[in-house]
């Protein structure tokens, strides 16, 4: 289990972390979101050893990373990191070796994923020839080629086709499967949402909330009922004490009950003023999770080392 506990680092008057603590364990994929500037990248950086905390911790199974623990690692950095004149398969297993692996063993591994990962381009292509989204297929290739109990991945979606982001979810579960922990960071919330064992919100340094969905559900944000009336304005909204309009759209309200018991009395109401086409709670979906959790005074940390 990668632990990392208590990050901060400033650069300059800027604080980057201010405090993050998150763990992923053996066979989970944790999504990591947040803001542009929220502290993603640099708190990867340093679980890689790139950058350097002001204080706290990074630990592997309990005990302080080693280079030899971070060679069993797997990562995808946000600027990339390919040269652009080395050929795909070659640059792949390049990276095997780098991490200890054989040269037959990196050059098959490397082969098998590039396919995988369905990389369009002929294997002595160079990589600077290939669209960026089969370079970011290679980047992957090359978090993985070594087979690593840990990836860690800036934004390993951003930029890729409908089919790339499938072929990419695929890989990971796959390797959640095989016991490798993931964490990787994304602001595609929907992705994350189908994805995800955990999921870690981070604002302006801190973790604000992090747990399962079920886990955030219970402190976040509170179910919606979904009411679609036709043949109706919306003044029989006007009537029911203790009744928030959330979002509008067409005949659709969306509202925030300040006693969940009070539901049956809003079908009375919505029959009464016209035909209900649709009523029922929905779920609040991560993008409003999130939005709850990054808005100003929130403090929900479901995990254990918040406990
Ligand atoms: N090398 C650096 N020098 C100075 N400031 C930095 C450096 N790296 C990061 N920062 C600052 O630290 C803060 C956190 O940046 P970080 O890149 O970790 O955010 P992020 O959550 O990954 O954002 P994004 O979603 O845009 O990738 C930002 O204010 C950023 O400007």
């Amino acid at each position: 289990m990668l632990s990392i506990v208590d990050l901060h680092k400033s650069y300059g008057t800027t604080t980057a972390l201010d405090g993050v603590s998150l763990d992923v364990r053996p066979g989970e994929l944790v999504g990591f979101v947040g803001a542009n500037g929220a502290g993603k990248s640099t708190t990867m950086r340093i679980a890689m050893g790139l950058v350097a905390a002001d204080s706290g911790t990074v630990r592997w199974h309990g005990e302080p990373l080693t280079f030899t623990a971070r060679r069993r690692f797997g990562y995808m950095p946000e600027e990339r990191g390919l040269y652009p004149k080395m050929r795909v398969v070659e640059q792949v297993a390049y990276f095997g070796r780098l991490h200890g692996m054989s040269r037959a063993d990196a050059d098959r591994g490397a082969a098998a994923l590039i396919e995988q990962m369905g990389v369009v381009a002929q294997p002595r292509d160079f990589v600077q020839a290939l669209s960026l989204g089969n370079q970011q297929r290679v980047q992957l290739a090359a978090a993985l080629v070594h087979d690593p109990e840990l990836l860690v991945l800036d934004e390993p979606f951003s930029g890729l086709d409908p089919v790339g982001v499938d072929t990419m979810a695929e890989v990971l579960r796959q390797r959640r499967r095989a016991g490798c922990g993931v964490l990787f960071s994304s602001h595609q919330l929907e992705l994350v949402e189908r994805l995800c064992d955990r999921v870690v919100i981070v604002r302006a340094g801190r973790v604000v909330a992090q747990g399962t969905l079920d886990e955030l559900r219970a402190t976040g944000s509170r179910d919606a009922l979904e009411v679609t009336v036709t043949g109706t304005d919306d003044a029989w909204l006007d009537a029911l004490p203790g009744v928030t309009v959330r979002e509008r759209d067409g005949a659709t309200v969306v509202l925030a009950l300040r006693d969940p018991d009070d539901d049956q009395a809003v079908l009375a109401a919505a029959a009464r003023a016209g035909r209900v086409e649709r009523f029922g709670w929905r779920r609040p979906s991560l993008a409003e999770l999130y939005r709850d959790a990054v808005s100003a005074g929130a403090g929900t940390d479901t995990s254990e080392a918040a406990a």
